[in-house]
């Protein structure tokens, strides 16, 4: 799987090549020419796109309730009242894919290009078109990809025709990994012996994937071939809305070295990444990014998904404390959330009246979405030779800890004694998401009880006001009757002198 790149050595002599990086990880001493971090930051790009209707739904006479309206709006009809969302884009049911990789995904493969890392997510109920959006049709025919082709294969295609038409000096490195159950999964390879594991790197900006697959490809057809591959590996699962729901993520990125010279005649390396996330089915998360209580009984809880509502809703509120920890979807994807990547958000619904529930639930995450502020800043360039001598004491290293577990010598663990670490380890983390879980339960039971305070807070205000409208009667009738017991007085003081004349 790993292919050598005729068009540049400069991968080649990479001692870390199973070892996968989502994000920055140069050194500081790599550094050059650093561009400064665009301050107020910008707000992550939100596009909806509505599916038409599907056989099931126009089967099942579910009129249509949501209509996209100029570029930007969408109107949903919701018994008898409109109420329109506005996002960056909205993409009618007649969208084509082409339209929709060309507004949204090219003008993010262009700041690849320009050095930045870049994430697109693809956010919905299962079956509303995510896999579609951002896959589509991968197959070629007559050596071009279909009208069905989604961002993926249009983003390669696209990679590579502007590196050659540029003469440009390149590498290009692909990954495709899914996360199951919390479980990742290297699509790329099927070496189950291989354990993923996700590290932050020691400046804490970035995150490294320890032996995943990193394929380095010269070509779009073998990127596309690779991603068939690694497609029909991923793990499909039933679910009640559509039979062939995946419930899990699926993560493929790409990663582009350019060869630069700068003034001064120096060559640098300028390197861009584009993260293209195809999530899980939406269904059982609910607005307030809790799960359903049906779905976490039937084992049904989506951690990772459950967790990224929560990011968001952290991020919105400008909380101190973000929860990217509780899971490894958001710490995979840290920095595409309120860091330093260009985010971009498509949600997708379908727009039958059956699925209104789902349709209102995206639409105000998606919303919420909008809120979340990133910072973007682009890679700094390195200099291929100090990469070079890293790479060499690197290689350095490896050696001399190879050559001590071959003679058993510094840190050398028996298989049972790293077996029973790892287990432990995995104890203590499964502890963790126990407790998590518990603490979410807990916070539900504070959400309801907040809930019952406010309405019988809402009871007392208006008890309240019926007394003192109570008490402000009583003393109207009490001045009503003094005046009454006056004048009674009075005319009982005129008959009693008309008397005794
Ligand atoms: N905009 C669209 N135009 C035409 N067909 C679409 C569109 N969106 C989705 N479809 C079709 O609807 C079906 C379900 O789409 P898809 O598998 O992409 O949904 P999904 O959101 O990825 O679901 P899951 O969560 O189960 O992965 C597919 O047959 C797909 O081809």
């Amino acid at each position: 799987m790993l292919n050598e790149s005729s068009r540049l050595s400069i991968n080649n002599s990479n001692p870390r090549r199973s070892s996968g990086s989502l994000n920055r990880r140069a050194s500081d001493k790599l550094k050059v020419n650093k561009k400064p971090v665009e301050e107020k930051g910008t707000n992550i790009q939100v596009v909806l796109r509505c599916r038409g209707r599907n056989e099931h739904e126009i089967a099942a006479n579910s009129p249509v309730i949501l209509e996209a309206k100029r570029r930007r709006d969408a109107v949903l009809r919701n018994t008898g009242k409109d109420k329109e969302y506005s996002f960056d884009r909205v993409f009618g049911p007649e969208s084509t894919q082409e339209e929709v990789y060309k507004e949204v995904a090219q003008p993010i493969l262009d700041e690849v290009l320009m050095g930045y890392n870049c994430t697109i997510f693809a956010y919905g109920q299962t079956g509303t078109g995510k896999t579609y959006t951002m896959e589509g049709e991968l197959e070629e025919r007559n050596g071009r990809l279909t009208p069905r082709a989604g961002i993926i294969p249009r983003a390669i295609y696209k990679l590579f025709e502007t590196l050659d038409t540029e003469h440009a000096e390149y590498s290009v490195k692909v990954s495709l990994i899914e996360l199951y159950n919390e479980e990742l999964r290297d699509l790329l390879n099927n070496d189950d012996s291989r354990t993923l594991r996700i590290f932050e790197d020691q400046s804490g900006s970035g995150v490294i994937v320890q032996g995943m697959e990193e394929s380095i490809i010269s070509t779009a057809a073998e990127a596309l071939a690779i991603m068939q591959e690694g497609s029909k590996n991923r793990i499909i699962a039933s679910t009640k809305c559509n039979e062939k729901s995946s419930r899990s993520h699926c993560i493929f990125t790409l990663t582009v070295h350019i060869k630069e010279i700068i003034p001064g005649g120096e060559e640098v390396l300028k390197v861009g990444k584009l993260n293209l996330v195809d999530l899980a089915g939406s269904e059982n998360i609910n607005r307030s990014g809790a799960e359903h209580a049906r779905a976490r009984e039937a084992g049904m809880i989506n951690q990772s998904l459950l967790t990224l509502g929560r990011v968001i809703n952290h991020l919105v509120d400008h909380s101190q404390h973000v929860p990217y920890r509780e899971s490894k979807l958001t710490r995979l994807l840290k920095d595409s959330l309120g860091g330093r990547t260009k985010t971009c958000l498509i949600a997708t619904v379908s727009v039958a009246k059956m699925n209104q529930e789902e349709i209102i639930s995206t639409l105000d995450y998606a919303k919420r979405a909008k809120n979340i502020r990133n910072r973007p800043e682009a890679n700094q360039r390195m200099y291929p030779k100090i990469l070079l001598r890293e790479y060499e004491q690197t290689i350095e290293r490896l050696k001399a800890d190879l050559q001590a577990s071959r003679e058993q010598k510094g840190v050398y663990l028996s298989q049972q004694t790293y077996n029973m670490i790892t287990d432990e380890n995995q104890s203590s983390k499964d502890r963790v998401v126990e407790l998590s879980r518990d603490v979410e339960g807990l916070r539900d039971t504070l959400r309801d009880k907040t809930k019952e305070l406010d309405e019988k807070s809402d009871l007392l205000f208006g008890k309240e006001s019926e007394l003192a409208q109570v008490q402000a009667n009583l003393k109207t009738l009490d001045k009503k009757l003094g005046d009454d017991i006056e004048q009674l007085t009075e005319r009982m003081g005129q008959v009693n002198k008309k008397h005794h004349n």
